[in-house]
């Protein structure tokens, strides 16, 4: 495969199931007693959108910052392009290539939209805190590429305000998108997006699968966490899934919604409980999931071996 690291200027999308840039290999991580990680393995390959999810506490999150450096796992490993991150410093991990945005939006509030988006880019930069003091050639260089890569990373995630208006005034939609705006600063090549969907209503969420793609398209490998069923769902290229620390499943959407094992984690039901609640139900489980409608399902299914009227 040709060299794609100039990623904001790749002309075409990597097809998904490239080779593998992260790997998490058998990845245990333990707070004390409760083992959050237990032996997880998956990759992320280059120039796909992986979603990783999983219920309430099944180590999404906790994943998401091995992945990141931000926790250091019990055991296993995990490697960005063949490089073990283990022991690195979480700036060494930004300018290996990995950037992530917050669950909880974490803005500069007092600084102007330009200048977080700067923040990102700055972690790239050469030059010393001296030189950005004296204004040295370089620096100004710099900060006038800086100041130019903003406003293009601004119109490219659609975030139409004045560039120096402060963070603070933003619309939550558009904050959430400044902060895509400011990772992508990093020229990652991977780009993890921690819950970005939080909080929107179902056009954002619309608006903000079309930005996802798009940033795929640029030539961006995206991991994706999310609650939102539908979104992971519509945007992603695989899936992984975790319960209680465990991958129980992989595979593409298609794959993931007809799996007994994923709707069972979902709906809090036994697996083989599924297989008879989505045929009583008459419906495929993972939309009712998605629908909000998940309890129904296997209400349904329950009414009906009260009613005598399960078949198995
Ligand atoms: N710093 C920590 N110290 C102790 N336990 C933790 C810590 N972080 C997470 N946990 C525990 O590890 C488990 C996995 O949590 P994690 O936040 O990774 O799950 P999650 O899938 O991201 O959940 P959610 O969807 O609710 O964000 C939970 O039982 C959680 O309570």
């Amino acid at each position: 495969m040709t060299d794609t690291t100039s990623a904001g200027a790749a002309a075409t999308a990597v097809a998904p199931g490239g080779k593998a840039l992260l790997e998490v290999d058998d990845v245990t991580l333990k707070f004390g007693g409760l083992t959050a990680l237990n032996g997880v393995s998956f990759e992320i390959r280059e120039g796909e959108i992986l979603g990783l999810i999983g219920p309430n506490g099944a180590g999404k999150t906790t994943c998401f910052n091995v992945m990141t450096g931000v926790y250091q796992p019990t055991s296993g490993q995990v490697r960005f392009e063949g490089e073990p991150l283990t022991g690195r410093k979480r700036h060494k991990i930004t300018r290996l290539g990995i950037a992530r945005t917050f669950q909880n939006i974490r803005l500069f509030r007092t600084m102007t939209v330009k200048e977080n988006v700067m923040v990102g880019a700055d972690a790239r930069h050469k030059t010393s805190v001296l030189g950005a003091l004296f204004r040295l050639p370089l620096h100004r260089r710099e900060e006038h590429e800086g100041s130019q890569l903003a406003q293009e990373l601004l119109d490219f995630v659609g975030v139409k305000v004045d560039a120096d208006e402060l963070a603070g005034n933003l619309s939550y939609g558009d904050q959430r998108r400044l902060e895509i705006a400011r990772a992508m600063a990093t020229k990652p090549r991977l780009l993890c997006l921690d819950e970005p969907a939080a909080g929107f209503n179902p056009s954002e969420k619309q608006r903000l699968m079309e930005l996802i793609r798009k940033v795929r398209d640029q030539g961006y490998t995206v991991l994706l966490i999310e609650h939102d069923m539908k979104l992971v769902m519509g945007v992603t290229d695989r899936i992984v899934v975790l319960e209680f620390g465990k991958k129980i499943a992989e595979g593409t959407p298609e794959e993931i919604r007809n799996n007994p094992a994923v709707v069972a984690a979902y709906l809090g039901v036994e697996t083989d409980e599924v297989g008879e609640a989505v045929e009583h139900g008459g419906t495929d489980a993972i939309d009712a999931v998605v629908s909000g409608d998940a309890a129904d399902v296997v209400d349904h299914h329950h009414h009906n071996e009260e009613e005598g009227t399960d078949a198995s």
